[in-house]
């Protein structure tokens, strides 16, 4: 059954952490899939201890399988741990949030309903924005409108999913996660299906569009040269049970430009994360 959104804790604004405390913090942070005495349970993450600061754009990158996406589901509280604690804007994660918005790998719209209706969605259904969905309608027509513009999307408000290519389809998708403008905007995967050129666009739409808000993104992706360009903080896991084996911060990521990803800097830059990488690859065999 899908979580229902209730009232959750109210993040402080976009880029304004309570006095200089991080937006999104783990401590300790175990968490089992299962019971803990069956022998099929099991461990994703162990002692995770991380902090995100709000504005920040991070990157969870790591092995297959060590624990990236059972930490969005963590931050977002579709899971709690099962030791230690995630707090988010100061407050315990104990249930789903509704500071969050969320995009994956596939754009997962509903074929049938339009568009503009799929980005709708979550005023539909998320406190408080359902008491008044109706009575505000023209005010969010408006601005699906706005994001559709930002985000390069003409003249699909009334067409279906299955009428847009996958690359227009995920445009949609981060519409969808925005439109209840989030503090937090967690992505799994989201450009991993799409094709280079499409991929590297969306690079640029999420950029330009979070430099404009400065919501704070965390981003989970196998691509490093993704994470290079998109993250001021990356974090590289260990293999399962996965925990924080590297931080790499750089703070200036947020002003480059697309020429600067040919760069010989840029790619020591990802030669750097992939031996990180690489070494907690090996590290479990
Ligand atoms: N609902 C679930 N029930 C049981 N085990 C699960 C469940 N979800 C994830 N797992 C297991 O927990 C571990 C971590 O999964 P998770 O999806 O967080 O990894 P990931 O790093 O995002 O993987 P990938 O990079 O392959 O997408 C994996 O071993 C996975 O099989």
């Amino acid at each position: 059954m899908t979580p229902r959104l209730q009232a959750a804790p109210i993040a402080p604004p976009a880029g304004a952490p309570s006095a200089g405390r991080p937006l999104v913090e783990f401590r300790g942070v175990d968490l089992r899939y299962g019971e803990d005495d069956d022998e099929d349970s099991t461990l994703a993450l162990s002692g995770v201890d991380v902090d995100i600061a709000a504005g920040e754009f991070t990157a969870l990158i790591g092995p297959s399988g060590c624990g990236k996406s059972t930490m969005l589901k963590l931050i977002s509280g579709l899971r709690l741990p099962n030791a230690g604690g995630v707090t988010v804007a100061g407050r315990e994660v104990d249930r789903p949030l509704k500071i969050v918005g969320m995009a994956f790998q596939s754009p997962a719209l509903l074929p049938w309903r339009t568009t503009l209706a799929n980005v709708l969605l979550p005023l539909e259904i998320v406190e408080p924005h359902c008491r008044t969905f109706k009575r505000d309608l023209p005010r969010h027509r408006e601005r699906v409108h706005e994001l559709f513009r930002q985000v390069g999307l003409r003249d699909v408000a009334h067409r279906y999913p299955w009428q847009l290519s996958g690359g227009m389809q995920q445009r949609v998708s981060l519409c969808r996660a925005l439109i209840h403008e989030p503090e937090l905007l967690l992505l799994d995967e989201p450009f991993g299906a799409l094709d280079a050129f499409t991929r590297e666009d969306l690079w640029d739409v999420l950029k330009s569009v979070q430099h404009a808000r400065r919501f704070t993104v965390v981003l989970v992706t196998h691509d490093l040269v993704e994470a290079t360009y998109l993250a001021e903080t990356v974090h590289v896991f260990s293999q399962r049970p996965g925990r924080i084996i590297h931080t790499r911060r750089i703070p200036e990521a947020c002003r480059r430009a697309r020429a600067d990803r040919y760069t010989a800097r840029f790619a020591d830059e990802v030669a750097s994360l992939r031996g990180y990488v690489g070494h907690a690859q090996e590290s479990c065999t």
